[in-house]
């Protein structure tokens, strides 16, 4: 059954072109996919959350992409991101905004992701904290360039921050499908990231136009992202879902301690 927050339409519409989106782009963006007063219930829903007492973790960060301990001295795993944000997890949230827990578990969605990727299988991520979590990215806040450790997202953009002139704050950096190339230059220079990236042989970065209420599927493990510093005073709110090849995936133990504070 359709959860009550989904736009009908714009789900029907988003299963009839999410495939050709993923081939044609990398990532798949479907506008309006959440009902507006829906979106501002939810927001409404995340705010109480972040004021209660002991509920959300805010983790400032220094990382390399590959979100693990430096295991050895390769130029790209001993570049270092700063992140900072607060997080809500999926515990927190079965409790304070139940409707983002259903729509995890909503078969919908993972089918919706499964036809856009043209999977056989997809599994809702077993990670009590980490299946589905909510971003606050208030003032000053990134996150810095990283391979997720779940195999396929959905970002729900709640609120974006305001645009700064030509500058994009909080904006969702990603680059398709580069995860194979950088595995294999392990001395490749990431400062190449702050120009074009095509120019050094992976894929244009894509920067979407984030909208409040548009979901976008994406396959995080194995195309690097980032969120661009919010320099405004809008706090930038959006809900990740997670989601693997296999069952029973849970975080690795070093996301969870950094990340979820746990
Ligand atoms: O907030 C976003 O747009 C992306 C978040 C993200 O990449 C993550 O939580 O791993
Ligand atoms: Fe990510």
């Amino acid at each position: 059954m359709l959860p009550g927050c989904v736009n009908r339409a714009a789900y029907s519409a988003a299963r009839a072109v999410c495939r050709q989106e993923i081939l044609t782009k990398g990532i798949c963006e479907i506008p309006g996919f959440l009902q507006p007063e829906a979106v501002r219930k939810i927001l409404c829903s995340a705010e109480q959350l972040k004021k209660r007492p002991g509920c959300g973790f805010r983790s400032f960060e220094e990382h390399n992409v590959y979100l693990e301990e430096k295991a050895d001295v390769s130029r790209i795993r001993s570049a270092s991101f700063s992140s900072s944000k607060v997080l809500i997890n999926q515990a927190e949230l079965a409790e304070g905004c139940p409707e983002l827990v259903e729509l995890f578990h909503w078969d919908g969605l993972r089918q919706l992701l499964q036809e856009a990727f043209g999977l056989e299988k997809l599994f809702c991520s077993a990670d009590p904290l980490g299946g589905v979590y909510l971003n606050f990215f208030e003032k000053g806040d990134q996150l810095g360039w990283h391979f997720d450790r779940s195999e396929y997202s959905v970002n729900l953009i709640l609120r974006e921050c305001k645009r700064d002139g030509n500058s994009k704050p909080g904006a969702f950096m990603y680059i398709p499908d580069s995860r194979t190339f950088l595995d294999a230059h392990p001395d490749f220079d990431l400062s190449i990231l702050d120009g074009p990236t095509d120019a050094a042989g992976l894929k244009p970065m894509i920067v979407p136009d984030l909208k409040p209420g548009t979901l976008y599927l994406f396959a995080g493990k194995r195309s690097l992202h980032c969120v661009s510093q919010n320099t405004t005073e809008v706090c930038r709110v959006n809900a990740i879902f997670t989601f693997n090849l296999e069952p029973n995936v849970s975080l690795n133990e070093y996301t969870r301690r950094k990340f979820f504070g746990a």
